[in-house]
């Protein structure tokens, strides 16, 4: 279990990156979702020890990770945004150097290692090419393959999918979802639908804050008999926004269409929509004055 508490980090040029958070993870796919800016990529950095926080805790288990930096190496696994690789390093050169800085000294047992690794992310056949020209999914699965190197019993991964082509995708959030069912995973995403298909749990981000912290079937649910939309076009929409605060404005079927949160149908023209989860995070932000981006 990661326990989180009262945490906060303010960087030096004053932005409040992290305001008082508070979560509770077990095991699973913990999904974190938020806006460019919310503060995601901080917190999970604080979580895996990259940067101290200003106050509050962090706690696996019974190890404190804020106090104890090498404990949490010795328990985490991480897949940062940016993943830099060297340009002539074959994914098994690469995979084994890792290894050797995460403590991984027995020859032996490192080789077993790096190769079952390479197994679980099928990248076992192109082990003797270069990462540098891997594809973008590839990179992410060598990125996933070191982020396993010592069986991690935690693991974050910071936006894993961005730029991935959809089978790509599916690929990526199958072996995520086979990780959960060993680790605690934190998910930081901006794909509403891989938190709604991959996370039992998740939190909407926002202005370093936690917004709302629920499964995705119940943040839906709350909207359920409560989202209406109507046809607008561009000249319109001025006029109708006027009238109703939006949740959004989507274009639909070549039309651009004006989404409401409200208790009775709003006017003639609106139809009853089934709200998806991409509907309950933007009304989450629209309701803290946050925009999705
Ligand atoms: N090292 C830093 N020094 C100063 N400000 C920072 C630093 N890192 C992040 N910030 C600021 O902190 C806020 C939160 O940024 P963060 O990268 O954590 O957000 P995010 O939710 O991960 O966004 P994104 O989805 O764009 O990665 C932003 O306003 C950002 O500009």
């Amino acid at each position: 279990m990661l326990s989180i508490r009262n945490l906060s980090k303010t960087y030096a040029n004053g932005v409040r990156a992290i305001d008082d958070v508070n979560l509770e993870i077990g095991q699973g796919l913990f999904g974190l979702l938020g806006p460019n800016g919310a503060g995601k990529s901080s917190l999970m950095r604080t979580i895996a020890g990259l940067q101290a926080p200003d106050s509050g805790s962090i706690h696996f288990d019974d190890t404190d990770i804020v106090a104890d930096r090498p404990a949490v190496r010795r328990v985490l696994g991480y897949l940062p945004q940016e993943f830099g690789v060297y340009p002539r390093m074959s994914a098994q050169a690469m995979l084994d150097h890792f290894a050797i800085l995460k403590g991984l000294t027995d020859r032996r047992a490192r080789k077993a290692e790096v190769a079952a690794r390479l197994e679980q992310t099928n990248l076992y056949e192109v082990r003797k090419k270069p990462v540098a020209s891997f594809s973008g999914g590839m990179k992410r699965r060598f990125g996933i393959a070191q982020a396993l190197l010592g069986n991690p019993a935690l693991i974050i991964v910071d936006e894993p999918t961005a730029g991935l082509d959809p089978s790509e995708r599916n690929r990526f959030n199958r072996l995520l979802a086979r990780l959960g069912e060993q680790a605690v995973v934190l998910l930081s995403t901006h794909i509403v639908d891989d938190v709604a298909n991959l996370c039992s749990r998740m939190a909407i981000m926002g202005g370093g804050r936690i917004l709302r912290l629920d499964s995705p079937q119940r943040t839906v649910g709350e909207l359920r008999g409560l989202l209406w939309r109507k046809r607008a076009t561009i000249e319109e929409l001025a006029e109708q926004e006027r009238h109703w605060t939006p949740i959004a404005t989507k274009l639909s079927g070549g039309h651009t269409w004006i989404w409401v949160r409200a208790e009775t149908k709003p006017g003639e023209d609106f139809e009853s929509v089934e709200p998806r989860l991409e509907d309950a995070y933007f009304e989450t932000l629209r309701r803290h004055g946050l925009q999705a981006s």
